[in-house]
C-alpha cells in the first residue's frame, strides 16, 4: 500500500501538506524532506504518514529524504502545543526548532598521514614534508607551507604512497560532565531545597518546582545539584538552563564548568551559526547534554531532556513580541510537561504568576530567605528628591553623590542604574517646540552621543543630529531633555574625574565578548562606578560592589500598564541585590518623586510578601492575570482606510462567550510604526475560559485585507 506524507513546512502555512511517498524511501514521522511548493524546492519535516493514495488529484511525490537527524516527537508535540497556544501557524515554531540546521553541516577534513611506506626516491624537499607529517596529520596545504615547499612536492609523496588521504571528523565532540567532582557544599536550607529538587526528579514525570530565594542566596548553587541528580539519573539525560540575559550566560557557563569539569553548549542568538549547527546536532544525538541559552533553545531537539531551569523566571525578556509571539517561562513548563521533565522556576522576585501557582500548591514553592554565608541582604533607603533634589541639569542628588563620595574613597564600587539607552530620551527645539521623531512612526528620537545619531528605539532608525532645527530652521536651537545612561556617565565623570567610570548598555556593549570583558573587568575591581542599564542589573556577583544608586526609581511606574508596580519592584529589588554579596555590606539608594508609592515603600522594607498580597488583591478584584487572562490583537496596515474598515468589521464579529469581555477597538499608543497605522483590542477573559479557542473563532469570521496584518497576542507584556 502506497502511503502519503503529512509534511510540515517551516513558514507561515496554515497546515502541514500531503505528499505521496515514492516507493521504498522508507519515511519515518520526525524526517527532514525536500518536497516540491509551487515552483520551488522547501525542506520540511514529516509530521504523520498514513495509508492510502492521493485520491482523485495524485499528490506530488517527496523529492528526497535528508540526512540530518530525524526531531524526536517531543519536539513535535512541542510544535503543535506552541503553536496552538499561540494561536498562530506551526510553521513558525517549527522554524525555530530547525533554526540550527540553516547552516550546512561541517565536513569532515581531508588531511594527509604517513603511511610508513618510503618514497622510491627521497630529496632534501620531500624529507621536509616527511619530519612535517611525523608532526602529526595536517592538510596537504598546511604540510607544503611547513616545509616551505611546493604542493607538487606533496602531491608527489600522496602518488607514490608515502602519504595517505584520511577524513577527520570536524570536532562535534561535546565534553562530558564529570559527575564524580565534588559539590558545592551547601547550608542547610540550600541542601533542604537540592534534596526537594531530587526527590521530584526520583519520583520522574512531570514536575514544576518554584525556587524562590532572595538575591545572593545560592539558587544557582541550588539549581546545580539538581542539574548534577538529572544528569546521574541515566547516562543519556540532558538539561537546560534557560537566562533571560546573553550577557549572563558566561558567568553561568563559567560556575558549570567549575562544578561539572565540562562546557555546556551555548545557545543563543550570539553563537555563531556553524557552531549553532554543531550544536543542534548534539542535542538531537544525545553528546550535548547540558544547554545554557536563551529562550529559543526551548526548541532544540532534545532526546531525553529530564530538566529544564529558568533562571530569572520573572523577567520580562522571556516575553518574544516579534514573529511568534511567546512567554517562554510558559513554554518551558509545557515543553517539561510533554517530555514529562522537571521544571524549575528561579527567581528572587518571582512573578506574580509563578507565586500564585505556588500558593495554590500547583508549583512546589522552595523559598531561601537568606543570602549565602554572612553577607546580608543590602540596607534600601529612598531619597526623596523633591527635598534634596539634583542641581539644575543634573540628576544625581546630593545625598546619592555623597554616598558615591564615600564608596569611592573606600575603595569599593558603585553601581548607578538607569533603565534607559543613549544620552537623552527626547530632543526638542527651544524655539519652535518641535519634539524629534522618526519621520515614519510615533515614537521620539533618543539621542545618543557615542555615535552623535539620534535613534529610534522602536524601530531601528537613526539619522546624524541636525545642526538646525528640521521644524523651522533655527539653529543651536535643538536641547536634550532628560537623562539616559550616557548622560549619567557624563555627570559621574564631572563629579569625579579620578574615577575609573564604564558604561554597560546594549549599544555601548556590542556583543557576548565585550559584555564578558565588561563583567570580568567590573567583577576583578577595576571599575570604580558602573553606569547600567537593567543588561547589568542580574545575576552578576560583583564582589567589590557596595553601593547601587537608582538614578530614577520612578521610571517604569509611569505608563501604568498592568504589570507597572510588578516590574519596578522586580527590576529594583534585583539592582539593590547586587549590592553587598559578599563580606562587604551593601546599600541600595533610590532617587524618587514619589517615596510614599506602595512599591517604594515595599522595597524598603524589603516587605515583599505585603506587596505581593497586595497586588494580587488589586489583580484578582479586576480579574487580571494570573485570576483571569488576557489578549490582544493589533492589526496594523498602511492604509488607513482599509485598516478602519477591517477593525469595525471584527469588532461586528465578536463571538459571544460567557466570561469574555473585549475592550476596542482603539488606536494603538504607537500608532504609527514604519509608517504602518496601529489598532489595538484587548480581550480579558476568566480563567476557564478556553481563550485560544475565542480568539481563534474570532479571526476567522473576518476576512482580512490584504494589506493589513494581524498580531494576537497571548498574555500581552507590552500594550503599545
Ligand atoms: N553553599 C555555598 N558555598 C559557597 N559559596 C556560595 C554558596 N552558596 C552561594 N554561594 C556564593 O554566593 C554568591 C551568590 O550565589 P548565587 O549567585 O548562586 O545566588 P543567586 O541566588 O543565584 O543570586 P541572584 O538571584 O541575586 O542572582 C555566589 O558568589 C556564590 O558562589
Ligand atoms: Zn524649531
Amino acid at each position: 500500500m502506497p502511503r502519503i506524507a503529512s509534511v510540515l513546512l517551516p513558514m507561515p502555512l496554515p497546515e502541514a501538506f500531503d505528499y505521496a511517498e515514492p516507493e521504498g524511501l522508507g519515511l519515518a514521522v520526525g524526517d527532514h524532506v525536500t518536497v516540491p511548493l509551487g515552483p520551488r524546492v522547501i525542506r520540511g519535516v514529516v509530521t504523520a504518514l498514513r495509508d492510502g493514495t492521493g485520491g482523485n488529484r495524485p499528490l506530488k511525490p517527496v523529492l528526497e529524504r535528508l540526512d540530518d537527524p530525524p526531531l524526536p516527537p517531543g519536539v513535535l508535540t512541542f510544535v503543535d502545543w506552541a503553536a496552538r497556544y499561540a494561536v498562530d501557524v506551526a510553521g513558525w515554531p517549527l522554524a525555530m526548532a530547525l533554526r540550527g540546521l540553516r547552516h550546512p553541516p561541517a565536513r569532515p577534513d581531508k588531511v594527509l598521514v604517513l603511511t610508513g611506506t618510503e618514497p622510491a626516491r627521497m630529496t632534501p624537499a620531500r624529507l621536509k614534508v616527511l619530519a612535517a607529517a611525523r608532526e602529526g596529520p595536517k592538510s596537504g596545504a598546511a604540510l607544503a607551507a611547513l616545509a616551505g615547499v611546493s604542493a607538487g612536492v606533496v602531491k608527489g609523496l600522496v602518488d607514490e604512497g608515502a602519504l595517505a588521504i584520511t577524513l577527520i571528523e570536524p570536532d562535534s565532540r561535546f565534553p562530558v560532565p564529570d559527575l564524580t567532582l565534588p559539590p558545592q557544599s551547601l547550608n542547610a536550607s540550600q541542601q533542604a531545597c537540592a534534596d526537594v529538587l531530587g526527590d521530584m526528579l526520583g519520583e520522574g514525570g512531570f514536575q514544576a518546582a518554584l525556587l524562590d530565594g532572595v538575591t545572593g542566596s545560592g539558587k544557582t548553587e541550588v539549581y546545580l545539584e539538581a542539574v548534577a541528580a538529572a544528569l546521574a539519573e541515566d547516562p543519556d539525560s540532558q538539561v537546560l538552563i534557560l537566562l533571560p540575559e546573553i550577557a549572563l550566560t558566561q558567568a553561568v557557563m563559567a560556575r558549570f564548568e567549575a562544578r561539572f569539569g565540562a562546557v555546556p553548549a551555548e545557545w543563543h542568538s550570539g553563537v555563531a551559526p556553524p557552531k549553532r549547527r554543531r550544536v543542534w546536532e548534539g542535542v538531537a544525538g544525545g553528546q550535548a547534554r547540558i544547554v545554557v541559552g536563551a529562550r529559543s533553545a526551548l526548541f532544540l531537539p532534545f532526546r531525553k531532556l529530564r530538566l529544564i531551569v529558568v533562571d530569572e523566571e520573572h523577567d520580562s525578556s522571556f516575553k518574544q513580541e516579534e514573529g511568534f509571539i511567546y512567554q517562554a517561562r510558559d513554554l518551558a513548563v509545557a515543553r517539561a510537561k510533554i517530555e514529562g521533565a522537571l521544571v524549575v522556576l528561579a527567581s528572587a522576585t518571582p512573578s506574580l504568576e509563578s507565586l500564585f501557582n505556588a500558593q495554590s500548591g500547583r508549583y512546589r514553592w522552595l523559598r531561601l530567605s537568606a543570602r549565602h554565608g554572612a553577607a546580608q541582604l543590602p540596607d534600601i533607603g529612598l531619597i526623596d528628591l523633591r527635598e534634596t533634589p539634583p542641581e539644575p541639569g543634573r540628576w544625581l542628588s546630593p545625598p546619592l553623590i555623597k554616598a558615591m563620595t564615600v564608596t569611592l574613597a573606600r575603595g569599593e564600587q558603585s553601581m548607578l542604574f538607569l533603565n534607559r539607552r543613549g544620552y537623552a530620551p527626547l530632543v526638542l527645539c527651544k524655539a519652535c517646540g518641535e519634539k524629534m521623531k522618526s519621520p515614519d512612526s510615533d515614537s521620539w528620537l533618543v539621542e545618543h552621543r557615542y555615535t552623535g545619531r539620534l535613534v529610534c528605539h522602536l524601530t531601528g532608525f537613526s539619522m546624524k543630529k541636525p545642526e538646525a532645527c528640521p521644524h523651522c530652521g533655527a539653529r543651536d536651537s535643538l536641547v536634550s531633555i532628560g537623562p539616559g545612561v550616557e548622560r549619567v556617565e557624563e555627570e559621574a565623570r564631572f563629579l569625579f574625574p579620578t574615577a575609573r567610570i564604564a558604561v554597560f548598555s546594549s549599544d555601548t556593549v556590542m556583543d557576548a565578548a565585550a559584555a564578558r570583558a565588561l563583567v570580568a573587568s567590573m567583577a576583578a575591581g577595576e571599575i570604580d562606578i558602573l553606569v547600567a542599564t537593567q543588561a547589568a542589573a542580574k545575576g552578576h556577583n560583583f564582589p567589590n560592589l557596595t553601593l547601587v544608586g537608582v538614578v530614577d526609581a520612578d521610571l517604569s511606574l509611569r505608563g501604568g500598564d498592568l504589570r507597572a508596580g510588578e516590574r519596578t519592584f522586580q527590576l529594583l529589588a534585583q539592582a539593590a541585590g547586587r549590592a553587598g554579596r559578599h563580606e562587604k555590606p551593601g546599600r541600595a539608594l533610590l532617587q524618587t518623586y514619589s517615596p510614599d508609592h506602595a512599591v517604594l515603600q515595599a522595597l524598603k522594607a524589603q516587605d515583599r510578601d505585603a506587596f505581593v498580597e497586595a497586588e494580587l488583591r488589586m489583580r484578582e478584584e479586576a480579574g487580571l492575570p494570573p485570576f483571569g487572562r488576557l489578549a490582544a490583537v493589533i492589526a496594523s496596515g498602511p492604509d488607513g482606510a482599509a485598516l478602519d474598515a477591517y477593525v469595525e468589521a471584527l469588532a461586528a464579529v465578536i463571538p459571544n462567550a460567557e466570561g469574555v469581555e473585549v475592550f476596542g477597538p482603539a488606536d494603538a499608543p504607537l500608532g504609527l510604526v514604519r509608517g504602518r497605522r496601529r489598532k489595538r483590542f484587548l480581550v480579558r477573559a476568566d480563567r476557564r475560559v478556553d481563550l485560544q479557542g475565542f480568539m481563534a473563532a474570532w479571526r476567522a469570521r473576518a476576512r482580512i485585507p490584504n494589506s493589513v496584518r494581524v498580531v494576537i497576542d497571548i498574555d500581552p507584556y507590552s500594550f503599545l
